[in-house]
């Protein structure tokens, strides 16, 4: 215990840093706007010298800017105390003093890591570390972890019992927080891995994979601004309610030039959140799918004209159907790209149109340039290579498939009449019910299959070129502005990215790995997940394969987390003791934080479900301050949504058990898990899923008869 007295002298010496920090903050946001002002006023003048000045102005005056500008609040968290006496502090941002002394240490910076890596077995020369809350300019709690008491001088004071345990309590808002004040040590190297190669971070749930996937965007994007925020970071997830669930945290950590994405936004002009069954998923996301594609987009459009018929200086000219097919087999041959090789096989019909004249010995033919000079002027030839050859969408070669004498085409040999039928079956309401996240990456496919119709190039702009031509500036506020400016312009299908983040990789199907592939060829890349997770239920070999084959042989680093920092120990006890049903050897994560409060589990008769959902929903809004999450079964979502209507105003969330991946409530209210678990193929790990959502209280309703 540490007394008032003690404490009340700690938290007014932290508060004396404060003040020296943000009254900084106030000065260099004076000088940022004289400065900018005085430097427009030199660029008037126009010489070469004075525009070498200005830039040197202005790159300050937008430095500055940027430090004031990024969140103020809670700007400085930590403080190390060093065995050599020197005393460190660490914030968001790195902040100087008048004479250019640190104040602030920004978090990225590798003097901030021992903040993170220190430990009372491996100390790194810190006697003391502090964790410091404020709020609005006032330091409101310190935290203190003394790591090598032999070297702490006897009047150094040791305040609070660790933040963490303080932070883990927090309620959960509707978005999730960044953790930079208590990052820990085997979060902080998978942060800091190497930028270069694949660095694969695993752990169970809440081990912070996502938080800690993030963070390495934020740490990438300060330790290479140029390479990270002008090629570009991409961050794809799950789901789009997962996407907003994220969507705070990088813009909180002062990054806002990432990319975030969920699978099912992925395709430019397209959008899709609903799901498949697990078989059906299986089926589309299998690499056979590829193959099933291929047959397609080399097959005739439906309906499209059975034959051409031209009448040529009083001879018909006519191509029937096989020598149309002809045609479109030589033409698409060695992987030729339907929407590129139209001219050729524009071409390729005028010629045998000329041959059929020759043939026919038409009076005064001319040489064949003139002859398809004056046929391809004919408005029903143009017709007819509209109607035979037209620039296809993906959509509309996806849209095939719902035709059953094509897909048994199409599928034929390559998937088994049982999964054709499946597909069959799922595709049959596709013009009624729309395209489902599965279906994006097979878009995808075929867009790159397809090929884009030719078009003359443009020539690529360089985001640092000034509209004169000249590269003229290279400081960082440019590259800043410059960057950002890239981002917003970066056209919908940019596909260079510089770095790709990949969450619930274990759900990541081999065709949408080939998607996500496709917008990291030259990237470096993290790739979070939890195969005990995964709602896959195809061939697990070929989905190594398809991500072994994105990630190409970039080299590898590894990371686990071990800590369970989301679920109270007693709610990761039900939830481990579901996955032990599959698993009864999987190495799982020890959940730090026991509440005593035990989960309930129900059972109820199937007519008083509606009723008692309400009620455990209701009961959990009393309970917690923060979230509640109620997780159904996918087929009853809509259905659980009515029964609760607008209750919880903005903290209750209805979602599926598929689009639970990756969330986190307060409270959970899990409606029919019986249901979750019975899918035989992905059931018990979609519900460990679900069982490890809640922070603090978790209600099953288990329907009967
Ligand atoms: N070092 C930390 N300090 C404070 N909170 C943390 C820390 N690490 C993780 N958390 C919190 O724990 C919760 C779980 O983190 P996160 O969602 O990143 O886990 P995850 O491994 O991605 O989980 P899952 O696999 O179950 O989706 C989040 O609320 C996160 O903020």
């Amino acid at each position: 215990m540490t007394d008032q007295t003690t404490l009340d002298r700690e938290i007014a010496s932290e508060q004396r840093h404060l003040d020296r920090v943000y009254a900084r903050l106030a000065e260099l946001r004076r000088s940022a706007a004289d400065a900018e002002r005085e430097g427009y006023q030199l660029a008037r003048v126009g010489n070469f010298g004075a525009l070498v000045e200005r830039d040197a102005m202005v790159f300050h005056a937008a430095q500055r800017r940027h430090v004031l500008d990024a969140e103020h609040e809670g700007l400085v968290f930590g403080r190390l105390d060093l065995r050599t006496g020197q005393v460190l502090h660490v914030g968001r941002l790195g902040v100087r003093g008048v004479d250019a002394e640190t104040l602030v240490v920004d978090w990225r910076a590798p003097a901030a890591a021992a903040f993170y890596q220190a430990t009372p077995a491996e100390p790194r020369g810190v006697v003391r570390r502090r964790t410091i809350q404020s709020a609005s300019e006032k330091v409101t709690r310190i935290e203190d972890d003394l790591l090598d008491p032999e070297a702490a001088p006897p009047e150094m004071a040791v305040v609070g019992d660790g933040a963490l345990l303080a932070t883990l309590s927090r309620a959960t808002g509707r978005g999730m927080r960044d953790i930079v004040a208590t990052i820990q040590r085997e979060q902080d190297e998978a942060i800091r891995s190497p930028g270069n190669g694949v660095t694969i971070v695993s752990g169970g749930p809440g081990t912070g994979k996502t938080a800690v996937a993030l963070h390495r965007a934020a740490y990438l994007l300060y330790s290479d601004r140029a390479r990270y925020a002008g090629g570009g970071i991409l961050v794809v997830g799950p789901s789009g309610v997962f996407v907003e669930y994220i969507a705070s945290v990088l813009p909180s950590l002062g990054e806002e030039t990432a990319t975030l994405r969920s699978l099912g936004s992925l395709f430019p002009g397209l959008s899709a959140s609903r799901t498949d069954p697990p078989d059906v998923a299986a089926v589309k996301g299998s690499l056979r799918m590829r193959r099933v594609l291929e047959r397609a987009v080399r097959d005739a459009v439906p309906d499209s004209p059975a034959e051409l018929r031209l009448l040529y200086r009083g001879e018909l000219l006519r191509l029937e159907r096989p020598a149309l097919d002809a045609i479109r087999d030589r033409t698409l041959a060695r992987g030729a790209r339907r929407n590129e090789v139209r001219r050729a096989a524009f071409d390729a019909v005028l010629a045998a149109l000329y041959a059929q004249a020759r043939t026919l010995r038409v009076g005064r033919l001319p040489e064949q340039p003139a002859f398809e000079d004056e046929i391809i002027e004919r408005p029903e030839f143009r017709e007819f290579l509209k109607a035979w050859w037209p620039r296809l969408h993906p959509r509309h070669v996806l849209d095939w498939l719902a035709r059953p004498d094509r897909l048994r085409r199409y599928a034929g040999g390559i998937l088994s009449s049982a999964e054709i039928r499946l597909l069959g079956q799922a595709y049959r309401t596709l013009a009624t019910d729309g395209l489902t996240v599965a279906d994006i990456a097979l878009l995808d496919e075929l867009d790159a299959l397809l090929g884009k119709p030719v078009q003359r190039a443009r020539p690529k702009r360089d985001p640092y070129q000034l509209a004169g031509g000249v590269r003229e500036l290279s400081t960082y506020a440019d590259r800043q502005r410059a960057a950002r400016a890239a981002a917003r312009e970066r056209p919908a299908d940019y596909r260079d990215y510089a770095h790709v983040v990949v969450d619930e990789a274990q759900d990541v199907s081999p065709m949408q790995w080939r998607m996500v592939g496709r917008r990291g060829r030259l990237a470096s890349w993290t790739v979070v997940g939890d195969p005990a997770q995964t709602a896959w239920t195809g061939d697990p070999q070929e989905l190594d394969r398809a991500r072994d084959q994105a990630l190409g042989r970039r080299k590898r680093h590894r990371y686990e987390l071990t800590t369970n920092y989301r679920n109270s120990a007693e709610i990761f006890a039900v939830a481990a003791a579901e996955i032990r049903r599959l698993y009864p050897d999987l190495p799982l994560p020890d959940a730090v934080r026991s509440t005593g409060v035990l989960p309930v589990e129900r059972v109820v008769p199937a007519a008083e479900l509606p009723a008692a959902t309400v009620e455990a929903a209701e009961a959990l809004l009393g309970q917690v301050e923060g979230t509640v999450g109620v997780i159904t079964p996918v087929p009853r979502r809509d259905e659980v949504a009515g029964w609760l209507g607008a209750r919880g105003a903005g903290r209750l969330q209805v979602v599926t058990s598929l689009q639970a991946k990756g969330m986190e409530y307060d409270g959970v209210v899990l409606v029919a898990p019986s249901e979750i678990r019975a899918d035989p193929g992905s059931g018990v790990r979609t519900l460990y899923v679900a069982l490890s959502r809640a922070t603090q209280r978790l209600t099953t309703l288990d329907p009967v008869g």
